[in-house]
């Protein structure tokens, strides 16, 4: 966890207690640390009910980006049946020990973490398994992009399964670096003129290593990784480097040899056919999410597979 100079940081061990106006919570285990917080598995006290608690240390410099993640979390909240965002439990901040809190439903594991596992035995999961799963990603993401945000930072890791029962639907987890890109007249802002990197490199869109304002359809390209991590034998092709430009030319290589970039997978042409579209699609432009869902179908039908099959890790 990355706070101020000489700030400390939040670390509860189990049985720490943080007590709201509306029940106490008891910590269970970390989950994980990220660029702003922390994240607990959590029992509430009466109910024994399990959750997840992320925190975050107050900073005098910087602007809360808890507090972003709640309005986000608020507004997206009932967008479809079954939703793609943890439902926001109870939230509150610390005055005296000076941090905030937002306690969320308890999603299972990431995506990232899933894979790895499944890795040991085969390396990446089945078509189906990775095409109507990054379909449920892609479905988060139109729900975030539907109130003007963009997420900046799709990523295996930034999406879990659910608990238990819902180990079908995938939860998109961490609005870290959203961006609004919409002003307060609900009109497209202005793209500044430079942009510093922002994100993880192995999944940056390709405006994003030029320093190009992202949009909605940099939101997608970025997708487009995520799935291509997802279902890739050997994974992609610059995983491990480091080097912005040898990435940003290796991601142009998936259009220019796209054979090669695509491993043999049965569908890779109508792969292909879903990045040529989101590569056209500029800064302004709304994406045709639905296009990419039918594509997507096409797709795991060509290998054979049935979108509603159970996932590889039920
Ligand atoms: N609702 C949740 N249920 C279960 N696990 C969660 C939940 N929210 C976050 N986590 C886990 O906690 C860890 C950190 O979460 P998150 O990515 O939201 O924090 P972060 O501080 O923004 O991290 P980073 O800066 O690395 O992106 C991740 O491993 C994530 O899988």
């Amino acid at each position: 966890m990355s706070v101020d100079p000489g700030e400390e940081d939040v670390d509860f061990k189990p049985g720490h207690e943080i007590t709201s106006k509306k029940a106490t919570y008891v910590v269970e285990k970390l989950l994980g640390e990220g660029g702003f917080g922390a994240v607990y598995k959590v029992k509430e006290s009466k109910t024994g009910k399990l959750y997840a608690l992320k925190v975050e240390k107050k900073s005098e410099t910087k602007p809360s980006k808890l507090k972003m993640e709640i309005a986000i979390l608020k507004l997206v909240s009932g967008e479809r049946k079954t939703s793609h965002f943890t439902e926001i439990v109870d939230r509150g901040k610390k005055d005296k020990e000076g941090y905030f809190f937002l306690v969320m439903e308890l999603a299972g594991a990431s995506l990232a973490d899933l894979k790895k596992k499944r890795g040991k035995m085969s390396g990446a999961f089945s078509p189906p398994t990775a095409l109507s799963a990054s379909l449920q990603c892609l479905e988060a993401c139109e729900d975030l992009h539907k109130y003007g945000y963009i997420h900046r930072d799709l990523k295996p890791a930034n999406y879990a399964c659910g608990a238990d029962k819902k180990s079908h639907t995938i939860y998109i987890l961490d609005f870290g670096i959203s961006r609004k890109i919409l002003n307060d007249r609900n009109e497209l802002k202005t793209p500044r003129v430079t942009v510093r990197f922002k994100g993880t490199i192995k999944f940056a869109s390709m405006a994003c290593h030029k320093g190009i304002e992202l949009g909605w359809k940099d939101d997608c390209e970025s997708w487009f990784y995520l799935l291509l991590d997802l279902i890739l034998p050997n994974g992609l092709q610059w995983r491990g480097n480091q080097d912005k430009g040898t990435v940003c030319k290796a991601k142009e290589e998936v259009r220019s040899k796209p054979k090669d970039a695509y491993q043999g997978l049965k569908c890779w042409n109508i792969l292909d056919k879903i990045i040529t579209y989101i590569d056209q699609l500029q800064y302004q432009d709304h994406v045709d999410y639905h296009y990419i869902y039918r594509h997507l179908t096409e797709a795991c039908i060509s290998c054979g597979g049935k979108m509603e099959a159970p996932y590889d890790w039920e």
